[in-house]
């Protein structure tokens, strides 16, 4: 049984992807977080922007197969009119690795679909993903030392150690490194900073969270 807080079809709003039609699927649940307002301050990460407690969103629900979870991610494709060309999944969360499994990877691939993953790194990425994006957490253990793509949001920590942060992760084995502004109180001067850090280490890019900018889920 895999919950699902929502599924829809919208265009990838981060990273390496960005602008690229997609249908999301939404897991319920992270390892890091309860999801629960009143645990923000005592979770492992605190600066979560998403609901992904329950099953209640649009398109979300309790799918008791991975053949039925296909199906929908399917006809969440079809419904923008998108034919058979490109099908792009993002499993997301939530932690989308504590539901994820063989039999899921290989439904949503009999259908023709590329399959990526937003994953906070702590757990250990299953085979025949096509394209894993981590996003590292401090105070968290960092399991996956090998991704296609590396989302830091910063800042997590102090501005020294921060820097330190970059360096160990330059020499590390990510195909493209992105900053992305911690969304919140702070975001303008948390922009500023990512810019900053952009120009003085060009090995990482700016990621602007652009579905937030255009207003599209
Ligand atoms: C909600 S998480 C779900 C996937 C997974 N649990 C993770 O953390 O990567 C999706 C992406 O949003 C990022 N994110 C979460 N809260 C954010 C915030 N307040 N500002 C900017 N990015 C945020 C995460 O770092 C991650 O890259
Ligand atoms: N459009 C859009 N792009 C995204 N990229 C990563 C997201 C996420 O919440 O994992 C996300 C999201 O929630 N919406
Ligand atoms: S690990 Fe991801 S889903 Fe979990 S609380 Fe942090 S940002 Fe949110
Ligand atoms: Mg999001």
């Amino acid at each position: 049984m895999y919950t699902v807080k929502e599924l829809f079809p919208t265009l990838q709003g981060e990273g390496a992807h960005a602008g690229r039609a997609a249908v999301f699927c939404r897991f319920a649940g992270c390892n890091l977080w309860s999801g629960r307002e009143e645990d923000r301050q005592t979770a492992i990460c605190q600066f979560c922007d998403t609901d992904f407690v329950g099953s209640d969103g649009f398109g979300g629900g309790k799918f008791q197969t991975a053949q039925a979870l296909a199906d929908a991610i399917e006809l969440s494709w079809k419904s923008t009119s998108a034919g058979p060309q490109q099908r792009y999944v993002v499993f997301t969360g939530g932690e989308p690795l504590l539901q994820i499994d063989q039999d899921l990877i290989e439904a949503v691939h009999a259908k023709g679909f590329s399959i990526a993953i937003e994953t906070n790194g702590t757990i250990k990425v299953p085979k025949g993903i096509d394209w894993v994006c981590v996003s590292p957490k401090a105070g968290a253990d960092l399991i996956v030392l090998q991704a296609d793509e590396i989302k830091l949001v910063i800042p997590q920590a102090g501005h020294d150690a921060l820097e330190t942060l970059l360096a160990r992760f330059e020499k590390m084995d990510y195909r493209n490194r992105f900053l992305q502004a911690m969304d919140g109180p702070n975001l303008k001067d948390n922009i500023q900073l990512a810019v900053r850090l952009c120009q003085k280490r060009p090995l990482w890019r700016l990621s602007v969270q652009t579905h937030k900018v255009i207003g599209i889920r």
